[in-house]
């Protein structure tokens, strides 16, 4: 289809014995904010690097605006973060946006863009002076600057406080309403909670999840209950149960999607316990799960 942005066609990527994308089908559409999830080396980045053109597909076809990443033309309505150790020290913040503005025939003016990623302040001062967290704010920004209609955000919010996380959710937000459509990984779940109105899980190179976030949500908000018990066994066994953790001393972690039907079933079964607590399981245990069940 021609109005597809992006496309990866049965994509398989190794590195000598690694296999960090496995047989990956997926297609990005226009409109989209499309979030990208996965624990660490599962993937996302190969992904990314293989729609931008800076790697090849061991087998498979990679596509970008109907054609291959590795020409130039096909990259120019791309939109990606540099590393911010490529940010030229020397140069003010303002500076580099009027360079790398530059290389685009409408760029977005600085003002404009320096306001909208509350780097206002910050226009005159040299890259080399920044914090690690400015740098990926300004990093953000321009892959902005040409009015890309696809970006792609790796991480772009690691290492950010939460009121600078925030202004970037709401550039992002902002340049999308303007017609970019953004691919974003990240780690953590509320930021694709946030942004995403599609979700991609990845894990071990493989899609496990491919939905709206509604749909996604529901399946990884898991809760995590520990007790004590010495029937750690039988309490596995009990429905509503989708993952075991046991440790010493009859301690055992449980994950259930519904935890007060677990917990009337726990009391119900007669099976002895003690010290029982219930919580939220965070992304990283979720996924843990999550990925548990698919290879069972
Ligand atoms: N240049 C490379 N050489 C060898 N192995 C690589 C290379 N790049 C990635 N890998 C491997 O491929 C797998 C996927 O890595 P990738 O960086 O794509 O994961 P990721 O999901 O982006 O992880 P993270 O969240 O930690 O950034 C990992 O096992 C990684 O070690």
């Amino acid at each position: 289809m021609n109005d597809l942005l992006a496309r990866l066609d049965h994509v398989t990527r190794r590195f000598g014995d690694v296999t960090a994308l496995d047989d990956v089908s997926l297609d990005i559409r226009p409109g989209q904010i499309m979030g990208m999830l996965g624990p660490n080396g599962a993937g996302k980045s190969t992904l990314l690097t293989l729609v931008q053109g800076l790697r090849r597909a061991s087998s498979g076809t990679v596509e970008l605006f109907g054609g291959s990443p590795q020409d130039a033309r096909n990259r120019r309505l791309l939109g990606c973060t540099p590393q911010a150790t490529a940010l030229p020290e020397t140069l003010k913040v303002g500076e580099v946006v009027d360079f790398v503005g530059a290389h685009f025939e409408s760029p977005v003016p600085r003002a404009e863009l320096l306001a909208e990623f509350g780097l206002t302040e910050l226009a005159r001062k040299q890259t080399g002076a920044l914090s690690g967290g400015q740098k990926r704010r300004l990093s953000v920004a321009l892959a902005f600057v040409g009015r890309p209609k696809l970006v792609l955000l790796d991480e772009p919010t690691t290492g950010l406080d939460v009121d600078a996380r925030r202004v970037l959710w709401d550039a992002i937000r902002s340049q999308h309403d303007r017609g970019a459509t953004v691919v974003i990984t990240s780690h953590y779940l509320e930021e694709i909670e946030q942004l995403a109105e599609r979700v991609v899980v990845i894990d071990r190179g493989r899609v496990l999840e491919d939905d709206s976030l509604g749909n996604v949500l529901g399946r990884v908000s898991l809760r995590r209950l520990t007790l004590e018990s010495d029937f750690t066994a039988a309490i596995g066994e009990l429905p509503g149960v989708v993952g075991l953790e046991t440790g010493p001393a009859g301690l055992s972690t449980l994950y259930s999607q519904d935890s007060d039907a677990l917990v009337a079933r726990l009391v119900t079964s007669g099976i002895p316990f003690r010290n029982l607590s219930v919580r939220g399981a965070t992304l990283e245990e979720a996924f843990l799960t999550l990925t548990e069940r698919e290879t069972v």
